[in-house]
């Protein structure tokens, strides 16, 4: 943990208490504590009731998800379509595009999504391997920004809480594997059974399982307890859940609602709402924003679901898209967390960050 060390606003006074500069501070937010408090507490419990659901009816009803656990899966690849469908959003909030310069951010992002998708189909194995990689870092970056804004703090980087993290949700399904993953997988790069190799798979559970039972307990060291208790319910997740439905379960009510509470604290048209407390204008504002784009993205993915064979065909038709979607939307996302830092550490000198774990 840092020591206590002197901030311009330190020196100013401006942190009533006295609290420790290694705790995240209120002044010292991108978007600022006020603003992310309400979003943020109705993120978390939308992601710990969703996350604590699936799993109590896998322990409790009888069979468990069973066959039915591509409906979590499909369900939650749907549900977290938004979340990416707001992107223009951000340099709109932020910089203060006006309609030119979002015309040419849509172009650029579709013209990127389009590069991306390129390369995928051309060489879907590497595709598949550097998508996956991509997004454990983005899941797990995603998280601890989150949990940082939460805390009251900057989103700084915490790569190895990140990786953990990013592992944890996509990893260890991928590595517990299941029909359901395998036939997704098999399907996206012809030629391959789906199957990893049983050594990738006992190394990556033997790493990361482990991790992030550390990661637990250094956040309850740290007395950082939601967030130890978060990691502990994700685990519950990823390994008592069947792998495809941990999956859409984390990524439709986890990690899309986390980061549309992101993006709803950012727009400046709700701010005073949001420091009233009251969510509902943002939140109507957002579903006006987000609808044209998820309407165009729901209507692809309707043609893809009547020319696919089942689920487990859209699913692999889905996932070359998602992959290419990925590619600007992680960049967007990381420009949000560097921006935000950086007006932090503006605000607040670079000093008092959250741990690096
Ligand atoms: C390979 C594979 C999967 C990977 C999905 C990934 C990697 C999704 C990433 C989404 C992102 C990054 C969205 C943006 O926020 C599934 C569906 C779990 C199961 C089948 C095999
Ligand atoms: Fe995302």
């Amino acid at each position: 943990m840092a020591g206590r060390c002197t901030t311009r606003a330190d020196r100013a006074g401006a942190r009533p208490g006295g609290a420790r500069l290694d705790e995240p501070s209120a002044e010292h937010a991108g978007a600022p504590r006020d603003l992310i408090a309400v979003p943020a507490a109705l993120a978390t419990a939308v992601s710990t009731t969703g996350v604590a659901a699936v799993l109590a009816v896998e322990v409790l009803v009888p069979g468990g998800w069973g066959a039915a656990a591509w409906v979590p899966l499909v369900a939650g690849l749907l549900l977290g379509l938004p979340h990416g469908a707001v992107d223009h959003l951000l340099p709109s909030y932020r910089l203060h595009w006006r309609p030119v310069g979002l015309l040419a951010f849509a172009a650029g992002y579709a013209a990127l999504a389009a590069l991306a998708w390129a390369v995928f189909t051309a060489a879907p194995g590497p595709g598949l391997l550097v998508f996956v990689l991509v997004s454990a870092w983005h899941f797990g970056t995603g998280e601890t920004a989150f949990a940082d804004l939460r805390a009251g703090g900057v989103p700084v980087p915490r790569p190895i809480a990140a990786s953990v993290l990013g592992a944890l949700v996509l990893l260890v399904p991928l590595a517990r594997g299941s029909s359901e993953v395998a036939a997704i997988s098999a399907a996206v790069v012809p030629g391959w059974d789906g199957q990893l190799p049983g050594a990738v798979r006992v190394a990556v559970l033997a790493v990361v399982l482990p991790a992030a039972v550390l990661l637990a307990g250094v956040s309850a060291a740290r007395r950082r307890w939601l967030e130890a208790g978060e990691v502990l319910l994700l685990l519950a997740l990823v390994l008592v859940v069947p792998p495809a439905a941990a999956f859409g379960t984390w990524f439709g009510t986890w990690h899309a609602v986390r980061h549309v509470a992101r993006v709803v604290a950012e727009d400046p048209a709700g701010a005073a709402d949001l420091r009233a407390g009251r969510l509902a204008p943002s939140l109507r504002r957002f579903a006006v924003a987000a609808a044209a784009p998820t309407v165009a993205v729901l209507v692809v993915l309707t043609l893809l679901w009547s020319a696919a064979d089942g689920w487990r065909g859209f699913v692999a038709a889905y996932l070359p898209l998602l992959a290419a979607l990925t590619v600007p939307h992680v960049l967007v996302v990381a420009w949000l967390d560097r921006s935000a830092a950086q007006a932090g550490s503006r605000r607040m000198g670079t000093c008092g960050m959250p741990s690096s774990t």
